[in-house]
């Protein structure tokens, strides 16, 4: 099954220049987000991941389907203001902006092996955001997983040393 039919290119949004990979049609199709999530998961199944962790609010999609179909927990790292006990906090640049994202302290402890999920890599600032909060808590990152890679923006440059890095569709 071809995934890249049920991704629809936006151009100009949402800022000029941007061209947004929309996956809302990959979403809405059954199909498709069976198979995104069964591509997503697979090079990780039986390497003991414990935790998924996603970011709000695409990473969160597909990370709570990585993390049943892996049978881990899912944490959740969200945008300013939306954890309720005591947060570790990291801003990043992204493709298109600037963003703080947050943990709870408590999440994840020492040693536990977490994999790293979003729907999209592009410049890499949000994953290493991601990757920053973890790593500071005491994780072992097994690995990452995206549904979509833009390549031509070296997103894997910046999240070194993480190199087990999978995309299911490249740009
Ligand atoms: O590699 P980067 O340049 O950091 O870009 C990738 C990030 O950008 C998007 O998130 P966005 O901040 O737009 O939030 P959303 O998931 O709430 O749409 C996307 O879901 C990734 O998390
Ligand atoms: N080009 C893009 N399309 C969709 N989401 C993104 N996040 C960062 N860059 C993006």
């Amino acid at each position: 099954m071809d995934l890249t039919t049920l991704i629809r290119d936006i151009p100009d949004y949402p800022k000029p220049g941007i061209n947004f990979k929309d996956i809302t049609p990959l979403l809405k199709d059954p199909a498709g987000l069976a198979m995104a999530v069964e591509r997503m998961a697979n090079p990780f199944r039986g390497k003991g991941i414990e935790v998924v962790c996603g970011a709000e609010s695409r990473g969160f999609i597909f990370g709570t389907a990585i993390a049943q179909a892996l049978s881990a927990g899912f944490v959740p790292i969200r945008k300013p203001g939306k954890l309720p006990h005591t947060t570790a906090s990291q801003s990043y640049d992204l493709e298109y902006g600037t963003d703080t994202l947050e943990i709870h302290t408590d999440a994840i402890s020492q040693g536990q092996k977490v994999l790293m999920v979003d729907d999209l890599l592009a410049t890499g600032g949000t994953l290493k955001a991601c990757l920053d909060l973890v790593h500071d808590l005491g994780a072992d990152v097994v690995g990452v997983t995206v549904a979509i890679e833009l390549a031509f923006l070296n997103g894997r440059e910046k999240i070194k040393p993480y190199d087990n890095v999978h995309a299911v569709i490249q740009y």
